[in-house]
């Protein structure tokens, strides 16, 4: 049986703007306001799946969320038809709006926490959509992610989906972006490495004094207990508070692993030491610790030009390769630092740069951008074959963009009656070009 690891691209919606609507995230707040390209958004994140499609990986992608959210609008009592709702809430609490009308379901390293069927007790591969509730604006992502899940990954034989935990801020967990799976082959079982901010229970464990942890130890470990994971192939590793305060939303901000590497910066963790030996000694064989000095790439670098947002990937010949944004490629630290990794007789020998500059101003990079998944091939044959990245999928998506996206959009601009209705059409022909059913709550 083959194995490979899939990449699942958030197909950035229509309405990508900056509001600044997550405090703590660097990039989010220094470009709030500032005018947006949905279309150059989208058109840079289906670019850069198609690149890796063409690299010979499986590469697919995920259909984005309905916004504004007129549902989520008319719960907090905003009344009369869809345009008067959006109407009352533009003139009297446009912050809601602006909550109700992100894209950020793009970031599909947030979607869900994903367990390959090599790792779990009954052998399905196991989803759980993260219920992103630190955010207010992406906890109310998660009803439609399942659905969409499901959608793509339909074959009860194969496929496990979970609810999202309950949503209290004791169970705050934000998906793939806080869990990295190594192993040393991707049909082999492997170890899941639960990165969190906090714990809720242990209050002697260190917290960030500045911005939020989102993901908590509890609601990692209820992850592994929904996924069937056993002791002996999870480890919980608490992320660095201090860099929490720098700008480290996500441990993917400061962290990345593919098989058997993991690539860190030296300030990534809490009491990283003696973690990163359990997982060692859980994994067994070769495990390769690449850790970045703070003397050679800054916490304030790394958060600028992400460069653990990077995907490492492994290649048909078996090299791996980084997949960096540009701003990596335009920092000299970090550019020297990449072109020094290729030379240090690790796994990976290339690195390729993209331009995700639309995202990245949002704080997600190219590894936010995608959710992966483990598959065998008899799984890979139950995915709905219509989110699959071919060059033909490519090209009707690629029109699909350039017919119904925007090239400017303001935060004053998501009030507008004529974007409901644009993103309602372009988002309708989507699922049919997806093949995805009516997952839409205006297709209802
Ligand atoms: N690191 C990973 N995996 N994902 C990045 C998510 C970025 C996202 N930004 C935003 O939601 C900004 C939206 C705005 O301000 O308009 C967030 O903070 O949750």
């Amino acid at each position: 049986m083959k194995h490979f690891e899939a990449n699942f691209d958030g197909l950035v919606g229509p309405t990508h703007n900056y509001a600044g609507l997550s405090f703590g995230n660097v990039a989010s707040s220094q470009n709030a306001s500032m005018p947006s390209n949905p279309k150059a958004a989208a058109l840079q994140g289906l670019a850069k799946a198609k690149a890796l499609a063409d690299l010979g990986l499986v590469q697919g992608v995920i259909a984005p969320q309905e916004r504004p959210d007129i549902y989520t609008l008319r719960q907090m009592g905003f009344s009369g038809t869809d345009m008067q709702v959006l109407n009352k809430v533009a003139k009297t609490a446009p912050q809601w709006l602006y909550a109700c009308a992100s894209a950020s379901s793009m970031w599909t390293a947030n979607a869900a926490t994903v367990s390959p069927s090599a790792d779990t007790a009954d052998g399905k591969v196991h989803f759980t959509p993260a219920n992103l509730i630190d955010k207010f604006h992406r906890s109310i992502e998660s009803d439609t992610t399942g659905k969409i899940l499901k959608a793509m990954f339909a074959d009860t034989r194969y496929f496990k989906h979970h609810h999202a935990l309950p949503l209290h801020t004791h169970l705050g967990d934000e998906g793939a972006a806080n869990h990295t799976r190594l192993c040393q082959q991707y049909g082999a079982a492997g170890v899941e490495l639960f990165v969190y901010g906090q714990s809720v229970f242990d209050q002697e464990k260190p917290k960030p004094q500045k911005y939020p942890a989102r993901q908590t130890l509890e609601a990692s470990q209820a992850i592994a207990r929904l996924h069937g994971l056993d002791d002996d192939s999870c480890v919980f590793l608490q992320q660095n508070p201090l860099v929490i305060d720098q700008g480290v939303f996500h441990n993917d901000v400061i962290a990345v692993g593919n098989q058997n590497v993991l690539f860190y910066h030296q300030q990534a963790f809490f009491n990283g030491a003696e973690k990163l030996a359990e997982l060692q000694q859980k994994l067994g064989g070769e495990l390769h610790l690449i850790e970045v000095p703070t003397a050679q790439v800054s916490v304030k670098d790394a958060v600028q030009t992400y460069l653990f947002n990077t995907q490492i990937v492994t290649l048909p010949s078996g090299e791996m390769a980084i997949i960096a944004p540009t701003d990596c490629e335009e920092n000299p630290a970090v550019k020297q630092y990449l072109d020094e990794l290729l030379t240090l007789g690790t796994p990976i020998k290339q690195v390729r740069y993209f331009d995700v500059k639309q995202s990245m101003q949002n704080g997600g990079g190219p590894a936010c951008l995608r959710l992966r998944v483990a598959l065998n091939d008899q799984e890979l044959a139950a995915v709905n074959p219509q989110v699959l990245l071919t060059d033909e999928k490519y090209k009707k998506l690629t029109k699909w963009v350039e017919r119904h996206y925007r090239d400017r959009l303001t935060p004053a601009d998501l009030a507008d009656p004529e974007l409901l209705k644009e993103t309602r059409t372009a988002l309708d022909e989507l699922t049919q070009l997806l093949k995805l059913g009516s997952i839409y709550p205006f297709q209802r």
